[in-house]
């Protein structure tokens, strides 16, 4: 006799996947800290890594962890199986937590060891190890191919950054409030005949690591940026305009040459010093599962409760009108994590359907709203007396032409005298007050000077600009 199928329909029985059902968390703790745990993805890593925001992730993480407490929080199909002995669910909680912790003080002790990337692969596999555990005791069959899981899991943790973190604090020079910015290449070489050294100047060159492209990104760039002085880069589509801003604030290496800063090379100092001095703004930037008003505040973390602060940096984004028509105004969460769920079983069921749409509600703002918000961040951090590097990259795609000229005006004058540079297509009103302008060509910058060097020139800056200005006349 086969006890197979009496087993099967038992377990079929016992199991939620064979209900129809609609389930969301409501536990304020647990759901910061799905928020905090999903900040690890890679969607928001250009905002976590550039913003220095580690450290007050996972302080917050640790707030909200400590405060579930004994409280389960596991989602509701791990907590139906949850066995009733205590050792499966200790495995469970070490398998959820132990990760994030371990790595979490990995990251603060040495943040350039961490990327936000490992974070997330590592927060997964967290996650399907904590489920491996409770299916554990129905089906044995899936051990091997959880346990190779589990070895990829500590291969992970094995993973060393490339870009090695340099050992100089970064102090900025006490008379300027801005840094300044040098891109060259030299190297000395001894001389055959007279046995003396000689100087090698070249140009920075930088291709991305494992690009399938011949031509590299940048090609032979050099220039010299003063503290405090206003940049704009202009140039085509693909003429590594946001190449050089990648390298400027140490996302990447280059191939050949050096990035100085104050005199020093780039990988000199310490990069958690250098990003606490930057501030940016780029179309990667987005918004975080959080309230509005930490959304903003975070920009600058050791300000993220100063509610003042935070609705002067949304006003100078002319984000306040934006937050003043939420009912829940700065305490709203835009784009919340996901905590509702619509059992496989219950998918035709209409009831449930629309309860389950109704828990999923989010509110909808326009993309140009959205960059206004985005934009609202990045205010606050440049309210901080610290920040010295201001780095702009086409942040106004989705504004009017009034919303992008008022955003341009307000980012100059915050800017204060720190070092600016502006990434943009459309510098017909910014490149004006420009201090330097480089114009980019096939990864090279073929013309620089200021405006009315540029326009006197009659070359490709001037092409784009009277293509740009024609278009008002
Ligand atoms: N992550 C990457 N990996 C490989 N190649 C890249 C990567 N990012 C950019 N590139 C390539 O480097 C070159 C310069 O790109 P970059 O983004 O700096 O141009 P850009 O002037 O900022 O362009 P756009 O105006 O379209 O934003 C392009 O040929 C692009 O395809």
């Amino acid at each position: 006799m086969c006890f197979l199928p009496l087993i099967l329909d038992n377990m079929w029985d016992n199991e939620l996947w064979s209900k129809a059902y609609v389930k969301q968390a409501v536990n304020d703790d647990y759901l910061r800290q799905e928020a905090l745990t999903s900040l690890a993805k890679h969607t928001y890593k250009a905002e976590v890594m550039g913003g220095n925001l580690s450290g007050y992730l996972l302080n917050e993480y640790q707030k909200v962890h400590d405060a579930l407490g004994h409280i389960p929080n596991g989602d509701v199909e791990d907590l139906w199986r949850r066995p009733t002995t205590a050792l499966p669910s200790m495995f469970s909680n070490l398998c959820n937590d132990g990760p994030m912790l371990y790595i979490g003080l990995l990251a603060l002790m040495n943040p350039s060891q961490v990327s936000v990337v490992q974070l997330a692969m590592l927060e997964q596999a967290a996650t399907r190890l904590r489920y491996t555990f409770s299916f554990a005791k129905h089906i044995i069959s899936l051990y091997p191919t959880e346990l190779a899981g589990l070895k990829n899991f500590y291969r992970l943790l094995d993973l060393k950054n490339k870009m090695k973190d340099g050992c100089m604090p970064y102090s900025p020079a006490a008379d300027s409030s801005g840094l300044s910015l040098e891109v060259r290449y030299e190297s000395r070489v001894l001389c055959g005949c007279c046995s003396s050294y000689f100087q090698i100047d070249r140009n920075v060159s930088f291709n991305y690591p494992g690009a399938k492209s011949e031509r590299d990104a940048l090609k032979d760039v050099s220039f010299s940026i003063k503290a405090g002085q206003l940049v704009v880069i202009v140039g085509a589509n693909g003429s590594g305009k946001s190449t050089i801003l990648k390298l400027l604030t140490r996302y990447y290496d280059t191939t050949s040459g050096t990035v100085l800063i104050d005199g020093n090379p780039i990988q000199d100092y310490r990069i958690a010093d250098l990003r606490s001095v930057t501030a940016s703004l780029t179309q990667e930037h987005t918004l975080f599962p959080l309230s509005m008003s930490e959304n903003i505040g975070i920009g600058s973390p050791s300000s993220v409760t100063n509610l003042d602060k935070i609705a002067q940096a949304a006003k100078l984004a002319g984000a306040q009108d934006v937050i003043k028509n939420f009912t829940d105004g700065y305490d709203t969460v835009l784009e919340p994590v996901k905590t509702a769920h619509l059992s496989y079983t219950g998918r035709g069921n209409e009831d449930l359907k629309k309860e389950y749409e109704k828990m999923e509600k989010t509110i909808n703002v326009s993309g140009g709203e959205k960059q206004r918000l985005v934009a609202s961040r990045t205010f606050m951090r440049m309210l901080s007396e610290d920040i010295k590097f201001v780095i702009v990259d086409e942040p106004s795609s989705a504004l009017d032409p009034g919303g992008e000229y008022e955003l341009f005006k307000q980012l100059r004058e915050a800017r204060k005298g720190r070092t600016m540079i502006f990434v943009t297509h459309r510098f017909a009103h910014l490149t004006k007050f420009a201090d330097l302008i480089l114009c980019m060509k096939g990864g090279s910058v073929i013309e620089m000077g200021t405006h009315q060097e540029l326009l006197n020139h009659e070359g490709e800056y001037a092409h784009l600009y009277n293509v740009q200005a024609q278009a008002f006349t």
